[in-house]
């Protein structure tokens, strides 16, 4: 057989002659079975009679479904017949029974099998035992990425139909006879030219004014501008339209004409916006759509009657409208209309939804189940988060058929036989018993089987990998075939299957660096948080404001039962508890075989798990925040760089600050709690251990390191002072930086912190011991008394007594009994209840300095490294972050803390970090995508070198 092919914009094209083609050149159109609705077939006559001309034999099973009827198949010089055994190449629209499948033959149709649909599975087993050569009209793409056969805009002209016709019986149920009680669904034309001319029938009736004036102006918005909302505009083109801006749609929908109604096109860039400074980068939303979010629900939903919902959702992209959004939306409007009994107005303005795109659980978060032909409506009921089957009743009126283009099947048909035409010929003249490298194909083609010979094609067999590993939790969306939308590449696709499975999260601890993290997760719509906390009111506080989060009110450790149950039912655990908790949620973890995060340090007590950790196979990942967390990882960064040149580390030192930004460093502290009060003043009496110039120094617990205070003058404009933090020298080994001489890590402050409270630990207020006497069941003592106590004086001793004795054990340092007065600690406040003094102060300073409405706190962060290059230069590296707080938003420490924590969850979740044991982050694998990701969050360092000689 002589061919000659040419390539045309990445299009085959076969050049023939009739006495070239081989007598097995013989295509059939097969009988579509599966449905009762599909009545389309893959090529109309007008295709047939192409192929006829050209010398091929069309074969046409017989059906009386089908419609086109079968003459015109004849006329065209197709041949009805059962038996399609003789043809290379069998085309359908959807998949055939597997009974009814011939071996070694090429097929074509929507096989919804490259998700390893559970469904079609034994479809695609009997494929490939039958080695029968699969090409999948989804999976045909042009250069761009773009589908080339779909049949998308019969499902925007079908949708739109539809939904005029459910507004008219929603009316109809508000108690309003409109012009569109005129209208049917799709099915009942003949063609789309019948049904606009039933539309414009409406649409004139509109003109003259025959809408009832207490539904006020209608305006309906469409979503995407593909060939989707292009067939929905044109079928909407028939009413007396005037399409306004979005940002017009306010207005018109209040006093706009009622003799027409209203339509906007609505592009990304109307309503998409970047979370952090609520712009709109085309480019950047590419590459991270979860740093997006959707203004429709606020700009644009509160104005539209009729929302025409033709985009395409995928994992991460912002939802249009959530649940909470639709309960908001279904208050009573006010308009300007005057309303009687006989003529109401509208419950809310938000009337129906066509969700042509039929992503169940995707834009429209609530949109959980398509709706059918037959049965083509329901109300969603917000309220009730209930769906009903019927246009009656509260609620907004969806329509989510996900077979729309089967009910215009005739000019369905022609559309797509259009596409699919110009591939035919080269998949007929393929023989599917040859290997495939043998067959001479467009990319279009060839890139579109999904099996030949026996086995999946290289790019589909991750199917067979998914099918293994995601037996029975795939996420089955609906199918996708009528619209002209593309899936990204099969890596990423079978990436995205895995983010589809539903996973649980299990969040322990609402306090101060919860908030982002949730906010991170919630993000991916596939993840169920659980949030367990002892404080009620807080946890609720935090929970309310996100999506498939559960609350959880109890204390973790008093009912460690409960805590191994909740462990047991989730995924990942993030423990954002006091870190003394940490070991009993590990031991919780480990026996259940659950992963772990914390943002704190690996203690000895969490140490000590490690085995077990191992032994049960499991991830805990520890100093995942700030410091510990991103004070490591940027560290590693210049560290693992500067190894890869040869150089040395001859010095490392690390300090951080979390701190109220200057202006309001306003108290004898000039400090106020971003994190854990409680570990903010216990760190206070800690040890700390670090190298300085070779030389191991060790200072006591018990307060010494705030006599070791220097200062600090890196950012010279800032007042700042700092002291060492635990024990730095444990970090030479997993850095790899044995090789310094001087290692330390330590805590800023703005200068006179540690004297002011050097002041409290001589008062024996820093004091973690159990002390009974605060507890909930003993009687209440005041401060003054506490402080009588503590300076050893009767609690019925004058105010000035107390003050003098105070005034002694400090040593007589007026600042610090200044800051003890300021305090209240010599007053009749009551001290709060506590399971110790530093328990109950910290709640007190909780109260006293609060972060106050609009007042932000800072993070600053400062590693510098010393190295020595191969040349014997010397280079001094200094890394700065610094990051404020969002005025009446996450702090920077919740940032900086949650961010990191969150992304290194979501990386356990989706197998990217797959280490097991305990893990901190020091490896690149970790640190790379972390510091990426923190990144896009905002969280931007900058780094500086000086070369020495
Ligand atoms: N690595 C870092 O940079 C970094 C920074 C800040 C905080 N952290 C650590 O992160 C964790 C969370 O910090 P935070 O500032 O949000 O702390 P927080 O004190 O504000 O919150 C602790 C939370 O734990 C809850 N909780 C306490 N005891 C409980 C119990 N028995 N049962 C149930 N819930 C209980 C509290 O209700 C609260 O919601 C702490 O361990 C902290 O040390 C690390
Ligand atoms: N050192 C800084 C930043 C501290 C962030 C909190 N880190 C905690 C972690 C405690 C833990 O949970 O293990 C700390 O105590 O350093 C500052 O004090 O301002």
């Amino acid at each position: 057989m002589l061919r000659a092919f040419s390539h045309t914009n990445g299009r085959c094209v076969v050049h023939h002659c009739k006495c070239w083609h081989h007598h097995k050149s013989v295509l059939a159109i097969r009988r579509e079975d599966v449905s009762a609705w599909e009545r389309r077939a893959p090529l109309a006559p007008k295709h047939v009679k192409e192929l006829t001309q050209m010398g091929y034999k069309v074969l046409v099973q017989p059906s009386n479904r089908r419609a086109i009827h079968e003459k015109d198949y004849v006329k065209a010089g197709g041949i009805i017949q059962e038996d399609i055994s003789e043809a290379s190449l069998i085309v359908g629209v959807k998949r055939p029974p597997e009974d009814k499948l011939i071996p070694k033959k090429n097929y074509a149709f929507f096989s919804h099998t490259i998700k390893a649909q559970e469904a079609n599975m034994s479809l695609l087993d009997e494929i490939l035992r039958q080695e029968i050569r699969l090409i999948d009209y989804e999976k045909m793409v042009d250069h761009k990425g773009m589908r080339v056969v779909a049949f998308g805009k019969w499902a925007g002209v079908a949708g739109m139909i539809n939904i005029l016709h459910g507004l008219g019986l929603r009316f109809l149920a508000l108690g309003h006879h409109t012009p569109f009680m005129h209208i049917g669904m799709a099915h009942n034309y003949r063609n789309s030219s019948q049904a606009v001319q039933a539309v414009r029938d409406a649409g004139y009736e509109i003109s003259l004014g025959l809408m009832p004036k207490s539904v006020g102006p209608l305006t309906f918005v469409f979503t995407g501008t593909g060939n989707v909302s292009k067939g929905a505009q044109e079928m909407f083109n028939a009413l007396p339209c005037e399409f306004v801006e979005p940002h017009d749609l306010k207005e018109v929908s209040k006093s706009g004409d009622l003799r027409k109604v209203y339509g906007t096109v609505l592009s990304r860039h109307h309503h998409l916006v970047r979370k952090r400074d609520g712009m709109y980068d085309p480019a950047d939303y590419d590459k991270h759509p979860e740093l997006y979010t959707s203004r429709f629900n606020t700009d644009i939903a509160p104005y539209t009657t009729c929302l025409i919902n033709g985009i395409y959702w995928e994992q991460h992209t912002p939802r249009l409208l959530s649940r909470q959004d639709a309960q908001k939306l279904l208050v009573p409007i006010k308009s300007a209309a005057i309303a009687t009994e006989g003529c109401p107005e509208l419950p809310h303005k938000l009337l129906a939804i066509c969700d042509i795109s039929a992503d169940t659980g995707g834009s429209i978060e609530f949109m959980t189940e398509c709706t059918t032909i037959d049965s083509p409506f329901c109300m969603y009921d917000a309220d009730q988060h209930i769906i009903h089957d019927s246009v009656e009743g509260s609620g907004i009126l969806m329509c989510s058929i996900d077979n729309l283009p089967a009910q215009l099947p005739i000019e369905a048909t022609e559309y797509f036989g259009d596409m699919l035409f110009p591939y035919i010929e080269e998949m007929l003249l393929s023989e599917g018993s040859q290997p495939l490298e043998s067959q001479n194909y467009s990319s279009v083609v060839r890139d579109a089987v999904i099996a030949s010979n026996g086995s999946l094609t290289a790019k589909f067999e991750y199917i067979q990998k998914l099918r293994e590993t995601r037996k029975s939790s795939l996420c089955q969306h609906c199918c996708s075939e009528d619209l002209h939308i593309t899936a990204t590449s099969y890596k990423e696709y079978a990436q995205s299957l895995n983010m589809d499975k539903k996973k649980r999260v299990l969040l322990l601890g609402s306090g101060y660096v919860s908030g982002p993290v949730l906010e991170y997760l919630t993000r991916d719509s596939n993840i169920d948080i659980t949030v367990a906390s002892i404080m009620k009111e807080q946890l609720e506080q935090l929970t309310e404001k996100y999506n498939n989060v559960t609350a959880v009110h109890m204390d973790v450790i008093k009912h460690e039962e409960n805590l191994s149950s909740l462990v047991k039912k989730h995924d990942l655990v993030i423990s954002l508890l006091p870190y003394s908790a940490h070991p009993l949620v590990a031991k919780k973890c480990i026996n259940n075989k659950v992963n772990l995060i914390t943002a704190s340090y690996l203690t000895p007590a969490m140490k000590e798990l490690q085995e077990s950790v191992e032994d049960a196979g499991i991830t805990v990942i520890s100093e995942m925040g700030l410091d510990p967390g991103l004070d490591h990882m940027l560290a590693m960064e210049c560290i693992d760089k500067a190894k890869e040149v040869g150089a040395m580390i001859v010095s490392y030192t690390s300090f951080c600050g979390g701190l109220p930004a200057p202006e309001h460093s306003d108290n004898p502290l000039r400090y106020k709690f971003s994190w854990s009060p409680q570990g903010v003043l216990l760190n206070t009496v800690q040890s700390a251990t670090y190298l300085k110039n070779g030389e191991i120094v060790n200072i006591p617990a018990g307060g010494a390191l705030l006599d070791s205070v220097t200062s600090m003058d890196f950012f010279p404009g800032l007042n700042l002072e700092g002291f060492p933090n635990r024990d730095s020298t444990k970090y030479a080994e997993p850095y790899g930086i044995q090789t310094a001489h001087t290692l330390l890590r330590g805590t800023l402050r703005y200068k006179g912190y540690s004297k002011t409270m050097g002041g409290f630990v001589k008062l024996g207020l820093i004091n973690p011991d159990p002390y009974p006497l605060l507890s909930s069941t003993t009687p209440p003592l005041t401060w003054k008394e506490l402080m009588c106590k503590q300076v050893g004086i009767k609690l019925s001793a004058e105010y000035s007594a107390l003050k003098e004795a105070v005034f002694s054990k400090l040593g007589k340092d007026e600042s610090q009994l200044e800051a003890v007065e300021w305090l209240g600690l010599l007053g009749d406040e009551p001290v709060p209840v506590a399971d110790s003094i530093v328990g109950a102060l910290a709640k007190h300073m909780e109260m006293k300095l609060p972060f106050g409405t609009g007042e932000r706190d800072m993070i600053i962060m400062r590693n510098e490294i010393g190295l020595r290059h191969p040349s014997g230069h010397l280079e001094d590296k200094s890394i700065s972050l610094v990051v404020y707080g969002d005025n009446n938003g996450y702090s920077a420490m919740a940032k900086t803390v949650g961010y990191p924590t969150a992304i290194a969850a979501k990386m356990v979740l989706d197998g990217e970090i797959n280490a097991k044991g305990m893990v901190i982050p020091l490896t690149k694998n970790i640190y790379g995508p972390i510091l990426e990701r923190v990144r896009a969050e905002g969280i931007v360092y900058s780094t500086h070198s000086v070369i020495k000689q």
